[in-house]
């Protein structure tokens, strides 16, 4: 008889997210993003980080200093967009799953990857004005979205 306590599809590409997440050297938050085509096959991986060349030790991380251009925000490349750049594979139809709900500029590169699905975990910014106007473009580009929990399986301390 086959083993019974395998991980659900849903479980196995979260955990996948997660995983890269613990890549992230952003002290305050780190995502990670899987995204999946309709064969079930995992295609593109990524997680926050700066751009190739420009180095961890030598960019800020800080959230807010006196200067934008000392803090880490106009420097990282989010998770999805990671994700869709590392893509191998034609994205279009595909899931993305996130363990953060994508922002809107992320939104803007979903919907021009044709990604039609969005599952994620946490969306801890969802009273902000950007992710509004991520969930209003989303929802205008007819892209399906679920929040499902977390992975068992990894775990962030
Ligand atoms: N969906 C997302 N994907 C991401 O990769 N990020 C990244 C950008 C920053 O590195 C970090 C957010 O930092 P903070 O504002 O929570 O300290 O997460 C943020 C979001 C939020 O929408
Ligand atoms: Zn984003």
């Amino acid at each position: 008889m086959k083993r019974q306590k395998y991980i659900s599809w849903d479980e196995y590409f979260i955990g996948v997210a997660q995983l890269s997440a613990l890549r992230s050297k952003d002290p305050s938050t780190q995502v990670g993003a899987c995204i999946v085509n309709t064969d079930k096959r995992i295609i593109g991986i990524g997680y926050n980080g700066l751009p190739s060349g420009c180095e961890d030790d030598e960019f800020p991380w800080e959230r807010e200093n006196k200067s934008i251009v000392d803090t880490k925000y106009p420097y990282v490349v989010h998770a999805e967009a990671n994700a869709i750049l590392n893509a191998t594979r034609e994205t279009k139809g595909s899931s993305i799953y996130v363990t953060l709900f994508p922002c809107n500029e992320c939104m803007k590169l979903i919907i021009q990857s044709g990604i039609k699905e969005i599952v994620y975990v946490s969306d801890k910014y969802s009273e902000t004005d950007l992710h509004k106007a991520a969930f209003k473009m989303m929802k205008a580009a007819n892209i399906s979205y679920r929040q499902i929990n977390a992975s068992e399986v990894v775990k962030n301390d």
